[in-house]
Formats: structure tokens, C-alpha cells, sequence
């Protein structure tokens, strides 16, 4: 059956016909493809949003990952709202928040500039990653190394400037464990999405310590497991997707090590359980005593109720990996998450 369902899906992964200005295979695209259940199979394999023409600021944005900063923007409002609401009574100003969301969206975006500075080479042997700015020669070296640097000093300075010293070497410890620790690790063993769940998941604790929350506080950590758990789901989906580029590239990752998609997908399963879990403990005792009231039931309920999709598909995904199921872990990973974060703000603020 494996084999069987390895066919079909390699059959999905065959690389489509790509348009000669861009060969980018984009994550909008596999996501996109082959979903239309009524898809003529005949007719030409869609291949996806047209990419636009890539310009230096376009270059420039793409060097820093952006929508994987806009969604550790995400949980660093909902870190600081949560330590705020729940434990510090403190309340940041608006400039507070321009400069907590300005320094964090540097310190990550260098982070993402430097894994891309580090991987310029490897990543011309993935079509989803070989038209990224350097990999692609658009952008030389000297210019990644200069903006990672702006970036991570810049954006370190902030924070630091603003909300002393915490928040600061919270970023910087986590560019290190991203950049020096889980990129290296990418093409020596498949534990290197633990470790790149634990550098994404730590900047909560940049808002949640801007916001006057300390690291011994549960919420802040209930935080942080939702975060690292919910990365299980989101990754194994995009592993699953790329397993081919990323074997032939010389990754190592789960689907590249285990093939079947069986140890993906109970890593889905099990981190999906573990992000719901978190989210509930984080609903029942906000500020670290178990608090059974209608409050805490009701928004208990929402997160189990927003993590199901997730877990269902997850679900599936074990039952019969397939291309078009790691699809709609990814598509609900990525709803998931924003929901359990408000659903768990929501809790705080009123709690
Ligand atoms: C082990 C940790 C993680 C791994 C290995 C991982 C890997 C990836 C990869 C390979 C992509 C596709 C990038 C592309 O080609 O466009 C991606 C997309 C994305 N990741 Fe992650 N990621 C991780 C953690 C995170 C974290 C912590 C966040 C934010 C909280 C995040 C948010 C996103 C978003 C928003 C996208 C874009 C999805 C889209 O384009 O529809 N990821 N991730
Ligand atoms: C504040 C701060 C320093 C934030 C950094 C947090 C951060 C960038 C988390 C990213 C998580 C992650 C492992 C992304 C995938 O990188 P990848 O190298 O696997 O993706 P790729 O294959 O597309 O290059």
C-alpha cells in the first residue's frame, strides 16, 4: 500500500512545467496544485500563483523569510498580551509595541537572512528554494552578510533600548540555536526539527519578557509548548510535501529518513495532542492555580474544539499518506495556530 500510494503520490510531485522567468516551486504552489478534486487530469498541471518579478526590495523581503515573521509577529502579540492581561498588570505603550514588534521582526528576519546566507549553495539543488535571492546570484554575498548583520543589531539594539536586557538575549540566543545549531543539523540527522521547534517557539518569551512576564511563569511556558508542539504538524506536512527535493538535496529529515510518512505522521499526531494539551492547561490555570470556572471550561472547549481539524487530518495523513493530505495538515496547521493563540489571549484578558 505504501508503495502503492508512493507511486501515486510521487506522480503528484513530478515537477510541473514552470514558466522560464521563475522556477521557483513555492509552497503557494504544491499547496495549490491537484487540490481541485474536479481537475480535469488531462489538462496541463496548474502550477500555481504566477510569481511576481523579482526586484531588489522584493529580494530584500524574501532574504528574511516574511511569512514566517508575520507569524512569530503573531505569537509575540499574543506573548505580550497574554503576560500583560495575565500576570504583570503592566500595559506597553504604542510606541512600546512599535519598537517590540520592529526589534523582533529584525532580530527573525536576520535569522532567516543568515540560514539562507549559510544554505546559498545547498539551496540551488531544491526548485523550491534555488530561486531565493543568493541562491539565485540575484543578491551577492557580501549584501546578505551585510543585511543579516543590520538586521540583528538593529533589531537587538531595539529591544534592548526599550525593554532592557531580557527580550534582547532571548532574540539572540534564539538566532544562535536557529543559525548555528538547527541549520548545520539539517543535513546531518532528522532531530533537527526538535531543535528548530525549540528556536521557533522561543521568541514568546521576547513579547511575553517585553510585557513584564518572567521565565518561570506557566503561561509562558504553556506558550512556548503550544508553539513548539504546533511546528510538528506544520513541518512534517512541508517534509512530506518536498521529501523528494529535500532527499535529493541531502537533507535529512523524517520523510527522508522514514520514508512510509508513518513517523511523520504520528509526530503530527502526537505534537498536535501535546499543542491542544498545553493550550487547555493554559485555560484552566491562567496564572499557574487550576481555576475550574465557566471561563476556563469555555475557552478550554474552544482550543480542543480549533486543534481537532488538525489532529483529524493528522489523522488521516497516518491513515494514508498522501500528497493531498499533508496539504490540509499544513492549510490547518496554519489556522490552527492563530486561533488556539487568540482563543488563549481571549482567556487571559479575561480571566
Ligand atoms: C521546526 C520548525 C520549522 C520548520 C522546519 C519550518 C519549515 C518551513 C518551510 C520549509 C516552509 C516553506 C517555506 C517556503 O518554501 O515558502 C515553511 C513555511 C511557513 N512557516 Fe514554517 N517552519 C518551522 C517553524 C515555523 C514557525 C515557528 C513559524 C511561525 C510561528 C512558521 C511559520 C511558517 C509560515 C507562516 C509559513 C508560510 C506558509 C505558506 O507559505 O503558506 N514556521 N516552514
Ligand atoms: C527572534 C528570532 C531569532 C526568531 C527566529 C525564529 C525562527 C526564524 C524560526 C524559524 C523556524 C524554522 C526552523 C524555520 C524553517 O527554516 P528552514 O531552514 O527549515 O526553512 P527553508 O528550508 O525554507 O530554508
Amino acid at each position: 500500500m505504501a508503495t502503492d500510494c508512493r507511486e501515486s503520490s510521487t506522480a503528484l510531485l513530478d515537477e510541473p512545467p514552470v514558466m522560464e522567468e521563475d522556477n521557483r516551486e513555492s509552497l503557494d504552489n504544491v499547496i495549490q496544485q491537484h487540490d481541485d478534486p474536479i481537475a480535469d487530469e488531462s489538462q496541463p498541471k496548474r502550477i500555481g500563483k504566477r510569481r511576481r518579478e523579482p526586484t531588489v526590495t522584493r529580494d530584500i523581503v524574501e532574504l528574511t523569510k516574511p511569512r514566517i515573521v508575520m507569524m512569530i509577529l503573531v505569537t509575540t502579540v499574543a506573548s505580550a498580551w497574554i503576560a500583560m492581561a495575565g500576570v504583570t498588570g503592566v500595559s506597553l505603550s504604542f510606541g512600546a509595541w512599535i519598537v517590540l514588534l520592529l526589534g523582533t521582526g529584525l532580530v527573525a528576519g536576520s535569522a532567516g537572512a543568515a540560514n539562507q546566507v549559510y544554505e546559498r549553495v545547498i539551496d540551488t539543488l531544491m526548485p523550491r528554494t534555488a530561486s531565493r535571492p543568493l541562491a539565485s546570484g540575484r543578491m551577492s554575498l557580501a549584501a546578505g552578510v551585510a543585511l543579516t548583520g543590520a538586521a540583528g543589531l538593529v533589531g537587538t539594539g531595539l529591544l534592548a533600548w526599550e525593554f532592557g536586557a531580557l527580550p534582547a538575549v532571548v532574540g539572540a540566543a534564539t538566532w544562535a540555536l536557529y543559525v548555528l545549531v538547527y541549520t548545520p543539523m539539517k543535513t546531518r540527522t532528522a532531530w533537527n526539527t526538535t531543535v528548530g521547534a525549540i528556536a521557533g517557539a522561543l521568541p514568546v518569551f521576547m513579547g511575553y519578557t517585553a510585557a513584564g512576564g518572567q521565565l518561570t511563569d506557566l503561561s509562558g511556558w504553556m506558550l512556548f509548548g503550544v508553539l513548539a508542539c504546533w511546528q510538528y504538524p506544520h513541518f512534517m506536512a512541508i517534509a512530506w510535501l518536498y521529501r523528494r527535493q529535500y532527499a535529493e538535496a541531502g537533507f535529512q529529515m523524517t520523510t527522508t529518513v522514514e520514508p512510509t510518512g508513518r513517523s511523520a505522521a504520528w509526530q503530527s499526531i502526537a505534537g498536535t495532542i501535546a499543542l491542544a494539551t498545553c493550550g487547555v492547561v493554559a485555560c484552566l490555570a491562567p496564572a499557574g492555580e487550576w481555576i475550574l470556572s465557566p471561563a476556563s471550561i469555555v475557552t478550554a472547549a474552544c482550543v480542543l474544539a480549533a486543534c481537532w481539524p488538525l489532529l483529524k487530518a493528522s489523522l488521516r495523513f497516518r491513515q494514508s499518506p498522501e500528497d493531498i493530505r499533508a496539504r490540509k495538515m499544513l492549510r490547518w496547521s496554519l489556522v490552527v495556530l492563530p486561533a488556539v493563540l487568540l482563543v488563549m489571549t481571549l482567556r487571559m484578558i479575561g480571566l
